[in-house]
């Protein structure tokens, strides 16, 4: 689904990523964890060709990433549901606009059945008027959720997903994670989180990958 091939990434001085290879299999549950400054923001936008790698190749539902022309990249976003670590919404448009946004971009419409749906699912049924400004942190996050996945993706990349949540939150958004995972999608969370990762390690087959010294490994049994 998503492949690394001896991948090295700089943003123009030293490699901040160097031989990476690893596959993201359809279906599958990772996390990525490593120290601030690591590389775990960076190595989700080669995921999506955000970045392009500066060594090695990408491969992205069987296209390297390099070879995709500008809307054969939009087509590819499309099958990617990314939760990013700021949210990023419009604030003058209320939630059920800004997660419906990634439909109306490219000219589809959501049933109103299917947004109440999706809605209800992340517990924001109540707040489909609200405009984000009047959100909690714990309610922006699922509206980050709802809106990655309402293009119906093959794979959900979250950014530090619940960095400003309490743990009850927390969990409550691992949930709708693992919930994806069941329904077949591809997920990997980017978190500095380990209470996190162990607590979904009881839930669901997640592997652990850690940045240490450029390169990424799949971390043991111990986390
Ligand atoms: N556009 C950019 N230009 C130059 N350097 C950058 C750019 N974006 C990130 N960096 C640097 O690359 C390094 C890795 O950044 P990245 O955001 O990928 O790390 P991270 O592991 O996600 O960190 P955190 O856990 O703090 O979010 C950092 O030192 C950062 O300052």
């Amino acid at each position: 689904m998503i492949a690394f091939d001896n991948v090295a990434y700089s943003y123009g001085g030293a490699e901040l990523l160097s031989e990476v290879s690893l596959r993201l299999t359809p279906g599958s549950f990772h996390f990525l964890t490593g120290p601030s400054g690591a590389g775990k923001s960076t190595f989700l936008k080669l995921c999506y060709a955000e970045l392009l790698p500066t060594a090695g190749q990408v491969t992205i539902f069987d296209r390297e990433v390099r070879s995709l022309d500008r809307d054969e990249v939009a087509r590819m976003r499309r099958r990617v549901g990314v939760v990013h670590q700021d949210c990023q919404f419009l604030d003058h448009l209320p939630i059920a606009a800004n997660v419906t946004l990634p439909l109306a971009v490219s000219g589809r419409d959501t049933g109103a059945q299917d947004l109440a749906d999706l809605l209800g699912w992340v517990g924001l049924g109540h707040l489909a008027d609200a405009l984000p400004p009047s959100l909690s942190g714990g309610e922006r996050q699922r509206a980050a959720v709802a809106r990655a996945v309402i293009t119906s993706p093959d794979i959900v990349l979250a950014d530090e997903p619940t960095g400003n949540l309490d743990w009850e939150m927390s969990l409550r958004l691992l949930t709708l994670l693992v919930e994806l995972n069941r329904m077949g999608k591809t997920i990997l969370i980017a978190t500095h989180d380990l209470n996190l990762i162990r607590t979904a390690k009881q839930q669901v087959a997640a592997r652990v990958l850690r940045i240490k010294d450029r390169r990424i490994q799949l971390a043991g049994a111990d986390l």
